[in-house]
């Protein structure tokens, strides 16, 4: 029943059975912790250049339907899961996930040990590895992944490369594309707003042009580091106009203040993780897909505040500024998949633009 493997970088194999498609493929290994989603984390770009585990045990079963993609195309490059379910049962279901993954192109794994695979990930690490053909032998993959680079500039390949916009009667957003889910412009135009979606190199004159109302700093893949370009915008458009900033748009902030940066052993992902908003006291359970943070102890001689914090590990979830109406999370207001707990997040950013 096993025709593939998964050889970590550190020489680990797991044994598993293809689907979707069959070509070879390499890249940082993650797990996702939530029950469902898989279509939306899928096609979430913050995932380019990841092979994604889910550590629920059965994958596929609802099937892929036409309306939960949150970007064109999938962005994590292969899916790694226990059971692979292959006769779906939704209503909402156009095809198969080993339809969309052999459309796409994107490499699939099953009958996977996708327990031992996440404790492995949790004690070791981050870790890359790379999928392949049985008949390789782990030293012929080992080889073959050495030679591939490791990604940098992530952003550069989900970036829009042309402005667009989606209508709205009501305020005017600026939406900064680092590698954008759709869920964002669908919270931001249910709440009326004219939506102008710009590529992640847009300085802050061309944004005076767009004559914004506010301006949100979207998700993306990769390290914060790598954007360095984006720094100067976020410093001068923070003073003018109300900001919200999610996730990588987070982390762009707290570097554009001073704050520092670093990748974290294993990420956040998931869908149940628990944030304690330090304003109400209230604890939100969030929708996560992280693997870089905010160091605590570099936000203390900036003109930042610490808003939120992860309940499981104390990490900084929030920020905003002391003199400007600008603040960020780490996690995903816009849930795709998750609990929408933290919507009230984008009526905070609406009243600051009133
Ligand atoms: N979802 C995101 O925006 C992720 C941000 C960043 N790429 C990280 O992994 O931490």
């Amino acid at each position: 029943m096993y025709n593939r493997k998964l050889v970590l970088e550190d020489g680990t194999v797991f044994l598993g059975t293809a689907f979707g498609c069959l070509d070879p493929v390499a890249g940082e290994v993650v797990f996702n912790t939530g029950m469902t989603g898989y279509q939306e984390i899928l096609s979430d770009p913050s995932y380019f250049g990841q092979m994604v585990t889910m550590t629920y045990p059965l994958i596929g079963n609802y099937g892929i339907n036409d309306q939960d993609f949150e970007s064109f195309s999938p962005s994590a490059s292969a899916l790694i899961v226990k059971e692979y379910c292959e006769v779906p049962s939704n209503w909402r279901a156009s095809k198969t996930l080993d339809e969309l993954l052999k459309a796409k192109k994107v490499p699939g794994l099953c009958n996977v040990d996708t327990r031992a695979l996440t404790i492995k990930i949790r004690e070791h690490g981050a870790i890359r590895g790379m999928i392949a053909d049985i008949s390789m032998s782990d030293e012929e993959v080992l080889e073959k992944l050495a030679t591939i680079p490791v990604l940098n500039r992530h952003v550069e390949h989900v970036s829009t490369k042309m402005v667009y916009s989606a209508p709205g009667k009501g305020h005017r957003v600026v939406l900064v594309d680092f590698g954008v889910k759709k869920g964002i412009i669908r919270d931001l135009t249910a709440r009326g707003c004219e939506v102008i979606v710009v590529p992640f190199n847009t300085t802050a004159s061309q944004i005076d042009q767009l004559n914004p109302d506010g301006v949100v700093l979207s998700n993306g893949p990769g390290d914060p580091k790598d954007v360095v370009e984006a720094l100067p915008m976020i410093r001068e458009i923070q003073e003018k106009y109300p900001l919200m900033g999610i996730c990588l748009g987070h982390q762009l902030f707290a570097l554009a203040n001073g704050a520092d940066t670093k990748k974290m052993k294993f990420g956040h992902r998931g869908c149940n993780h628990p944030v304690k908003d330090l304003k109400t006291n209230k604890v939100h359970i969030t929708s996560q897909n992280h693997g870089y943070e905010v160091c605590k102890e570099s936000i203390e001689n900036t003109p930042l505040n610490v808003t939120h914090v992860a309940l499981n590990d104390n990490t900084v979830e929030g920020l905003e500024h002391k003199h400007y109406k600008a603040f960020t999370v780490q996690y995903h207001p816009e849930a795709s998949p998750g609990p929408d707990d933290a919507s009230y997040l984008f009526d905070r950013f609406i009243e600051n633009l009133n």
